[in-house]
Formats: structure tokens, C-alpha cells, sequence
């Protein structure tokens, strides 16, 4: 089974990241990796942190000479923002009363982590709970990008919507996604990029924040993975469990989603056609890929809601952590917008589930032997 873990404290030393499970033999390319880290720190709207950072991956086990050996891959991407903390945050000459949090923002994990924990201090339940930790899971999922291309398997993502600022609808495929690439906001649509960037200018000049919606496409999807069998074999589950882990994520659909419980069934269904150039195939694609918990063969198609940053340089109420008085949110050094860099997120997130279900169904000990034995039912 593939699976990881990832630890780390957000201006700790390093994140670390276990990578279980992957076939032995299978190249595995720094340059690959460090280009997604880079992704992930781009985008408009980011706060003064990602000055500081610049990630990329060190691995110290589970490969030689650039190819897997079939054990654990251990991976650390280091803090540069630890060299400010390290008073703070030393594993063990850290003084625990440097930069204490006691006034929960609304909207972040301070409050309930901290009754959980019985902390008084939050900067323990902040310093796990912030998204520092998606650049670990960026990391992973771009392992198992490199296992899935050569089966002709990609991922992109873009940016649908920043507050109300939102592109035109329009159908959309795998290939339409490559503007984003170059776009500061991630998204296809200059004219609704502009209009984005100027909501992102207009929150952060009044101490706001914004959220959004973005889109991950996977194709190349053999029909398949997941299965109808059982709840926790279902595809678009596993998705929905994942993609919502991510830290703001509030909503997840799978292609059209919460638009097909107004329409007609009609309408909502994708026909099944046939002829011998194509094979069996759709003319649209309504479900993004997935029926009754499988792949059907069409692109996948994920959508992400993602709430505004809860970290307010114009605070919202709370209270006093020692006396229970109402103060104001703890003001820290933040985002104001993440957005562009959690379609990033989804998009390597997406492709660790499906490279999870990959193997289930196609997976052999070697790589070589997977590549030898992939037939795909198409
Ligand atoms: C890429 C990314 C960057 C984020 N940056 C910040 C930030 O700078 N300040 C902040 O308060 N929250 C930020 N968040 C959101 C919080 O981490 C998140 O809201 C918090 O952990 C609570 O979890 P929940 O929103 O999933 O309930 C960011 C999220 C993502 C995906
Ligand atoms: C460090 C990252 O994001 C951080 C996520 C985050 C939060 O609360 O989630 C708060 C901010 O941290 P800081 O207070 O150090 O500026 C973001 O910068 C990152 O994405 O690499």
C-alpha cells in the first residue's frame, strides 16, 4: 500500500516526509520535485513568508543513485524561517514562553486545539496546524507524478474563482489549463486574473482576506481505479477525504458536482457512444470521470472550495485566553490570499490518491515489471 506521513513544526527546523510503498526501480528526479515546491510558493497574494523560503527536497533514504529501492523514502525540506525562531522552537533549549498566542483567531485551529491540548499558549496548536505543512504533501504527490507519467497520467490545476472575481464559464479540458501556468493568480482568464489581483490589493488594503474555488484535471486515467464494492474503495471518496484535508478546503466536488442536484437527470448524465477509432467514449462529461466510485475512462475532473484566510490584520473578535476577556485576534505575519497556491496543493494531493489507486490495480514489486504487465481496459 502506498502511504506516508509528514511531521514537522511550521518555523521548526525541517518538514519531513515517509514515503511508503513505492515499486522498486522506478527514477525518481530532484529537479521534478524542487519545480513543484516552487509552484506551490508562487501566487498573488502571498504574505512575506515565502520571501524567506525556498524549498526544496532533501532525501535521505529509500533511493540510490536517483532510482527507488522499494523502502521508505525520508525526505526533510527545510525551514530557512528557523534561523529567526530558533529561540523559540529549538527541540530542546526552545523557551516556550517566546511569541505566546493567547487571542484564538476565529477560523483557524487555535481555539480548538488548544482546549483539546489543554495549552493556554497556542503557538503549539499554529505551529502543526499551519499549511506550511502542504509543501511535505506537495512533495509526495510529486513522487508519484514522476511513477504515473510514464503511463501517460497528468495533472494541471487552475484558479477558478478569488472572491466574487470569477473566469467565464466555458468548457474547459486538460489542455485549455496551460495558460495558468504563467498567470500570477493560476488562472486561464486574464481579464478575470485582473479583476483578481485587484479584489486580493483591495482586501489586503482594508486588513481582509479572500478565499476561492480551484480546479485540478488528471487525464490519461485508465478506466478502473477505485472500486464500487466497498466505501473506503470508492475513488471519489478517497478524493473528497484527501482533497478536504487540506488545510481551508471547505468544500470538494467531483465534475459537476453540486450544479447536478438542480438540473434534470438529462442533463446530467454523460451518453455512452462507440465507434472504432475511439472505442467507448462520451461526448461530455458531467460526472469528471468517475462513476460508482471508478475511473470510467474520461478526464478527472475536482473542484475545491477554499475559505478566505483567517488571519486578520483588521482582527476579529475573541477573547483572552487567561482572564476570558473579548480582545482582538492575534495579528500575526500572514497571507491574505493562498489560493493560487492551494490549487497547487489539490493538484499534487489528487495525484497521490490516484497513484494510490494506480498501484492497487496495476501495481507490481518493480517497476520495470509494472510498466512490462500495464494494460490498460480502456
Ligand atoms: C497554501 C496555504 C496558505 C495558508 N496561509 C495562511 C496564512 O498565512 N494565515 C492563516 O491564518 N491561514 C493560512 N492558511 C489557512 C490555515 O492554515 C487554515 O485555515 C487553518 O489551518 C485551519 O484549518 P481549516 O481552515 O482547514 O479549518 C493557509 C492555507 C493554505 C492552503
Ligand atoms: C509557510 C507557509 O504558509 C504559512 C501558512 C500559515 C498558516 O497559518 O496556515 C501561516 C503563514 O506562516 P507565517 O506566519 O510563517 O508567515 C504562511 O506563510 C507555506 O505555505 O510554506
Amino acid at each position: 500500500m502506498l502511504r506516508y506521513l509528514t511531521a514537522g513544526e511550521s518555523h521548526g527546523q525541517a518538514l519531513v516526509g515517509i514515503l511508503e510503498g513505492l515499486p522498486a526501480g522506478m527514477p525518481v528526479n530532484r529537479e521534478g520535485i524542487d519545480e513543484d515546491l516552487a509552484r506551490r510558493q508562487q501566487g498573488y497574494g502571498r504574505g512575506g513568508r515565502m520571501a524567506i523560503e525556498q524549498d526544496r527536497i532533501h532525501v535521505l533514504s529509500g533511493l540510490r543513485g536517483g532510482v527507488t529501492l522499494a523502502s521508505p523514502l525520508a525526505f526533510t525540506i527545510e525551514n530557512r524561517d528557523y534561523q529567526n525562531w530558533q529561540q523559540g522552537m529549538d527541540p530542546f533549549q526552545g523557551d516556550v514562553t517566546y511569541r505566546q498566542v493567547v487571542h484564538p483567531r476565529p477560523g483557524h485551529a487555535d481555539l480548538p486545539g488548544a482546549l483539546k491540548y489543554g495549552f493556554d499558549d497556542m503557538r503549539p496548536i499554529l505551529e502543526r496546524s499551519s499549511a506550511r505543512e502542504t509543501a511535505a504533501r506537495v512533495a509526495v504527490g510529486s513522487i508519484t507524478r514522476q511513477m504515473l507519467q510514464p503511463f501517460g497520467i497528468e495533472a494541471a490545476c487552475h484558479v477558478v474563482s478569488i472572491g466574487s472575481a470569477a473566469i467565464q464559464h466555458q468548457p474547459l479540458t486538460f489542455e485549455s489549463l496551460t495558460g495558468a501556468e504563467n498567470s500570477p493568480v493560476r488562472c486561464i482568464d486574464e481579464s478575470a486574473a485582473t479583476k483578481m489581483m485587484a479584489a486580493i490589493d483591495q482586501a489586503k488594503a482594508q486588513g481582509d482576506s479572500l478565499g476561492g474555488v480551484v480546479e485540478v484535471r488528471v487525464k490519461g486515467l485508465p478506466v478502473g481505479l477505485g472500486s464500487h464494492v466497498q466505501w473506503d474503495r470508492k475513488l471519489d471518496a478517497r478524493l473528497a477525504y484527501a482533497l478536504m484535508s487540506i488545510q481551508a478546503v471547505k468544500g470538494v466536488e467531483i465534475g459537476d458536482g453540486f450544479e447536478t442536484a438542480r438540473r434534470p437527470g438529462s442533463q446530467v448524465h454523460d451518453e455512452i457512444y462507440h465507434d472504432k477509432d475511439r472505442g467507448i467514449h462520451r461526448k461530455t462529461n458531467h460526472a469528471g470521470g468517475i462513476e460508482g466510485g471508478m475511473s470510467n475512462g474520461e478526464e478527472l475532473v475536482v473542484r475545491c472550495g477554499v475559505k478566505p484566510i483567517p488571519t486578520l490584520m483588521q482582527p476579529l473578535q475573541t477573547i483572552d485566553m487567561r482572564t476570558k476577556e473579548p480582545f482582538e485576534a492575534v495579528k500575526e505575519r500572514s497571507d491574505t490570499c493562498a489560493v493560487p497556491a492551494a490549487a497547487v496543493v489539490a493538484e499534487l494531493v489528487t495525484l497521490f490518491v490516484v497513484a494510490q489507486a494506480f498501484l492497487e490495480t496495476f501495481g507490481r514489486d518493480s517497476f520495470e515489471e509494472m510498466k512490462r504487465c500495464w494494460k490498460p481496459s480502456r
